[in-house]
Parts: structure tokens; sequence; C-alpha cells
């Protein structure tokens, strides 16, 4: 009988046990349905991050990194009193935000300016199909609170400037680049050098990877690396050349191993290292950099830059401008996609040449369109010119009237055509002295956003 009785209560004590949980997990559920997070729009002052004992929930959920002796119940708590600043959550910053949360940092700021899109899911994997069009700033933290809700979490849909840069990262520990253009890895260098904050950056591109840590234990900065900008025609991003999501999935997963190693007093061995993937061959080099320079303009002896400057001035393009438009041409030198849409409608003689590579035009093309890439055209690749060449005489030899035979050139948004036609007006043979060229603005993209909804965009 007493017997019974015990086992019944031990069975009663079960369920009741599991009820809690389910209505625990409930109440999360229901919690994270409703937006709690709040998204900030400009910077605010933050307290000081508390020094608290780990409670036994803590204990359970670090358990099994608590045990590993380079990190332990100091390096955890460590973590817990650091800041970490991701600008950017995009490709980067999703990954790197994941696994910091997960890992117990104390306070995340997540920034970035943008929204979510259908193309950024291949790869900024804490945004979903239903946060297209939210801010990524939002998505990510509502992402990052469902995974560990004791983080301390700051959306700022905002775009990192030389007006708000200062204050944000003087109020965080660490700061971690995760943006994708030459003016922010700039100004976030300049005001980690005059915060004296430690810059964990990286990049992704193709199937290539970089990561260092700047700023660090008397290393270099950006600027002693790359004192000079490089010419803004020469820089591409994600949506002009392309990457396989597992690659920035790497290395934003290697920014975060960084910036664990420095937040929980392990310190990073990156501080005066480039560390290089080849996603191709699988494989990882790494090359010693040369030191902090003492003629650096921000962190050398006598610096010439002690506060922000003006970024895209220095670097000549635009921080925010996701396709950056380049601007090599002269007006009438280019045409917009509604001109050259009269000019096809009219069937006037023209030669569309499209200078895309061959693995975008096999996503799509206009129909007629001759394809030589504007890769071929800058190696002068003979059988590409001669086919050039002989389209040239074809269409002219179609034409009604006497003048040069209009060559319209386009790619995908308008930047490779402006190129390609500054190449061919410096060719000097006698065919190219027959045609006029022109640059359709905008190229195919808008193409298909102004003149034709069914053309793909990608
Ligand atoms: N100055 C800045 N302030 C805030 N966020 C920035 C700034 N510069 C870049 N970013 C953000 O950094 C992120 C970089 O990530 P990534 O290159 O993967 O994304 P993307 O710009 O969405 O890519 P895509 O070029 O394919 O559209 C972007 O979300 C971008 O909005
Ligand atoms: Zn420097």
């Amino acid at each position: 009988m007493a017997d019974e009785v015990s086992c019944l209560k031990a069975r009663l004590l079960d369920k009741e046990t599991e009820l809690d949980v389910l209505k625990k997990k409930l109440a999360q559920y229901e919690k994270n349905e409703k937006p709690c997070i709040e998204l900030i729009d400009k910077v605010t002052t933050l307290t000081p991050l508390e020094s608290k004992p780990l409670s036994n929930e803590d204990i359970m959920r670090y358990s099994r990194q608590l045990i590993l002796p380079e990190l332990g119940v100091r390096g955890q708590k460590n973590l817990s009193q650091s800041s970490v600043l991701v600008v950017g959550c995009g490709g980067l910053g999703c990954p790197l935000a994941q696994y910091l949360a997960a890992a117990g940092i104390g306070r995340l700021g997540l920034l970035d300016y943008d929204e979510v899109e259908l193309s950024n899911l291949h790869r900024q994997v804490l945004h979903r199909e239903e946060s297209q069009g939210q801010a990524k700033a939002l998505s990510a933290a509502t992402a990052v609170n469902r995974l560990n809700s004791t983080v301390e979490c700051i959306p700022y849909n905002l775009q990192l400037s030389s007006e708000n840069a200062l204050q944000l990262i003087q109020q965080y520990d660490i700061v971690a680049d995760c943006s994708d253009n030459v003016p922010t890895r700039y100004l976030v260098n300049d005001a980690c050098v005059i915060s004296r904050k430690p810059l964990v950056s990286a990049s992704a591109l193709r199937m290539e990877g970089q990561l260092t840590v700047y700023n660090y234990r008397g290393g270099p900065c950006y600027r002693c690396l790359y004192p000079v900008p490089p010419p803004a025609e020469t820089v591409t991003n994600c949506s002009d050349g392309g990457v396989l999501g597992v690659v920035p999935g790497i290395m934003g997963c290697l920014q975060a191993l960084e910036v664990i190693k420095i937040a929980s007093g392990q310190g990073s061995s990156c501080g005066q290292q480039l560390v290089m993937f080849d996603a191709l061959d699988t494989r990882f080099r790494s090359i010693r950099l040369r030191p902090r320079q003492p003629e650096c303009a921000v962190c050398g002896e006598k610096p010439s830059v002690t506060q922000l400057v003006d970024y895209e001035a220095l670097c000549g393009s635009a921080a925010t401008d996701k396709c950056r438009r380049l601007n090599l041409l002269s007006k009438d030198h280019r045409i917009t996609v509604q001109e050259y849409k009269v000019v096809v409608d009219n069937a006037s003689s023209h030669l569309l040449l499209d200078v895309r590579p061959p693995v975008e035009v096999d996503i799509c093309q206009l129909p007629f369109s001759l394809n030589i890439p504007l890769s071929s055209l800058q190696q002068g690749k003979s059988g590409h010119l001669q086919l050039l060449r002989e389209s040239i005489s074809q269409s002219k030899g179609q034409m009604s009237g006497d003048g040069p035979l209009p060559v319209y050139v386009i790619c995908k948004q308008g930047n490779d055509s402006q190129k390609a036609v500054q190449l061919l007006e410096k060719m000097s043979t006698s065919e190219v002295d027959e045609i006029t060229v022109k640059d359709i603005c905008g190229g195919l993209m808008a193409w298909s956003q102004k003149i034709d909804p069914e053309f793909p965009q990608y």
C-alpha cells in the first residue's frame, strides 16, 4: 500500500514537472511571437554590464564549454561581461552574432540600415522567408533572442556614419566589421583606433575569405596595411561578384572565435596575421602582416586623422549603395533603358553587346545580344575581337543609311558596360571607327525594373 502511494506520488511529480516545462515552453513561444525587441534608430547611452555569478541555468547551458580549461568559469564570466558591436547583419554578421549569442556574450549591438531580401537568405542565416522587408537588425535580434534570451541584444536600424560611429563604438568592448564596402571599413577602423577598441574584421567574396584582428595589442590598424583606398572601380561586392553562402558562414564563425578569445581573456593570435581561406581547395593560409606603421595616418606617431572624416569622399564610393553605381561616362555616351526600348520597338539597326560573363548570360539575356565578356575585351582576346568585328560589319551591312552603327553595351547593373564603352572607344581599328558606342544605364536590372517585369532579377 505504502509503495503504491509513493509510486503514485512520484508519477504525479513527473507529470507536474512535464506540465511545468510545457507551460514554460508555451509562454516562451508566445513571447517570441510578439515583437518583444525594440528597434533603435538613434544612438542611446548604455548602462555598464553588471558582474553576476553563474546561475545553475548558466552552468547547464554552457556546461560543454565551461569544462574547457581554455575557457572555464573565469572565461565564461568574462564573456558575460563583454559587449560586442556587430557592424552589418549580413553574410558575416549573421553567423557571428549567432555563435556569440550561443556562447553567452553579455551584450550584442546589431547594426544594419538595410532590410532583408530574398537574395540574402542563402547566406544570412538568421533571417527567414517571413522576415523579407523587415529591418535586418530586428530580424537578427529576434533570431538571437530566440536562441539565447539571456543575451542583451540591441538592434540599431542605422547606417554607421562619421556622425554616430564614435558615440556607438565607445560603448562597446570589441567591434566586428561585417560590412561590405570600403568607406565603412575605413570608418570603422578609424573609429576603433580613436576609441582604442580591437577590431575583428573579415570579408568574403566568391569562393574566398579573409580574417584579421586590427588595432589589437600594439598590432597594425587597417590603414597601416592599406593607407590609400583602392580605386572605386576595382572593388567588387557580393551582388556583382557572387558568393557561396557557406564561405561568409565560415569567415563569420572565425570572427566569432576571435571575438570569444578576446572577450574571454584568452587573447587572439590574429593581431598581426592575415588568415586566408580558399574554399575551392579547402585550404587555409596565414601570413604575418607588417607591424604598426609609425607613419600611419590614424594610429601612427603623428596622426593626421584625429577625428572621423568623410569616408565616401575618401574612397570615391558610397557606403550604402549596394549597386555602387559608377559614373565613368558623360551623358552623351549613355542611354536609359526607356530610350533603348524605343530603339528596339522601332527596329532601328544597332548591335547590342552584352559584356557579362557567360555564367550570368546563362541565367538570362535579351534576345539578339552578342555576348563578349568585359574580361575578354580587356585581355584583347583575338577570337572575341574577331567576332565583334564580324558582328559589326554584318549589322552595318543591314543598315539602310550611311552613318556609324550604334552599338549599345549592356551588363547587369551598368558598371561593367561603362568600362567596356571606354575600352571600345580606345580601340583604334577601322571597324571601331564606324561605330558609336553607348552604355545602357542601369543594365539588365533596370530593364527588368522599368521595362519588362518578367525579366528575372538576380
Ligand atoms: N555603414 C553601414 N552601416 C550599417 N550597415 C552597413 C554599413 N555598410 C554595410 N552595412 C551592412 O552590412 C551588410 C553586409 O552584408 P552582405 O554583404 O552579406 O549583405 P548585402 O549588402 O545584403 O548583400 P548583397 O550585395 O547581396 O545585396 C549588409 O546588410 C549592409 O546593409
Ligand atoms: Zn595604423
